[in-house]
């Protein structure tokens, strides 16, 4: 069975604004103004040089078996025609295992990466929030949130405003006046997220930052996203720990060797991914692939229609592959 979900007009301007959704949508379809994000049909293909020294090598050997064996690109399908639509107020969970196609999603996600087919649509700009996310090593915490603040586009008046907030939401306390360098990586975690929430993201990405916390933090943590979603924001978050996605989250897509292979309930899919993993880990890997066709089996194909006036904006406009 084809799930169908009649939401974009492809006969409007990819460059349209933000606001063009909620204008556009005519009353009787008010519903539709709830989705935030889609994904149509979206692949990503990383092409790499072969490592191999001979084939970079502009010799006339080399160039001889580049024409025998071809150029020495290496190409990687990170994510197949993955195709889902997420509404306001859900937190999505995200899980595979290594090497699946999560991070990869993210970034397609934030748009500073363009898939190599496929469409990713979004209502906002999501906010990324990653273990890597830039923190300055040399300057306090305090210092830090500033430059966060503005980085994300606040004003130096916003950015003081929101202070206080996100002094108690990282619990950073007297830390905030210490060097960043002098952080645990799980306080400069607590600091991450409590700057990337401040801001009210209405698309708010996590991949894994949520792991490091202690017990204190992490009902801190779900406190705040709760708070994001009831603003009408949506939450996707990268975790491999099933306790995190079973706790936090309102829905989870289990992507593995890059396809979208569930995407429902969190206690159904978290229980088929323990399944597989638990096969996997005992050395039946046969035994593993039946869990993975079964569940794969029950996956409802998404079909993305285009519909007038109700189309977001692409999420990648204006960035580079
Ligand atoms: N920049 C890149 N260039 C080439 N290949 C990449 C790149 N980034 C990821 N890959 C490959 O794409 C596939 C998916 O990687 P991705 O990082 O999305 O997986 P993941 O599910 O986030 O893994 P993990 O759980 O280990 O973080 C892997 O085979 C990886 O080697």
């Amino acid at each position: 069975m084809t799930t169908t979900t009649t939401i974009l007009d492809d006969e409007l301007d990819d460059d349209a604004p933000e606001e063009l959704l909620q204008d556009e949508t005519p009353p009787e379809d008010a519903h539709l103004k709830s989705i935030a994000v889609v994904a149509d049909g979206v692949s990503m293909t990383y092409r790499v040089r072969s490592a191999t020294e001979h084939l970079r090598s502009r010799g006339r050997f080399s160039r001889a078996l580049r024409r025998l064996w071809g150029s020495g690109q290496t190409e990687i399908p990170a994510l197949q025609d993955v195709s889902f639509t997420v509404r306001r107020g859900e937190t999505v969970g995200v899980i595979g295992t290594n090497g699946s196609g999560k991070s990869t999603l993210m970034k397609l996600l934030t748009g500073k990466v363009r898939p190599t087919a496929g469409e990713v649509y979004a209502t906002s700009t999501p906010v990324m929030l990653g273990v890597n996310a830039a923190l300055v090593k040399s300057v306090s915490g305090r210092e830090n949130v500033k430059l966060g603040c503005l980085a994300m586009g606040l004003t130096p008046e916003q950015a003081d405003a929101k202070y206080d907030l996100i002094a108690e939401i990282s619990g950073l306390d007297e830390a905030l006046d210490l060097p960043l360098k002098t952080y645990s990586s799980g306080m400069a975690s607590r600091l991450q997220f409590a700057i990337a929430t401040a801001v009210d993201p209405d698309i708010l990405l996590i991949d894994e930052a949520l792991n490091t916390g202690d017990a204190q933090f992490r009902s801190r943590t779900k406190k705040r996203l709760d708070e994001v979603r009831e603003q009408a924001g949506c939450v996707f978050l990268v975790s491999h720990s099933l306790g995190t996605i079973r706790q936090m989250c309102t829905r989870v897509l289990w992507i593995e060797e890059g396809r979208l292979l569930a995407d429902g309930d969190p206690a159904w899919v978290c229980e088929q991914y323990s399944e597989y993993t638990g096969h996997h880990s005992a050395g039946r890997p046969r035994s593993a692939r039946i869990v993975y066709e079964r569940t794969r089996q029950q996956l409802e194909p998404v079909h993305i229609d285009f519909a007038s006036g109700t189309r977001p904006k692409r999420a990648a406009s204006g960035s580079q592959r």
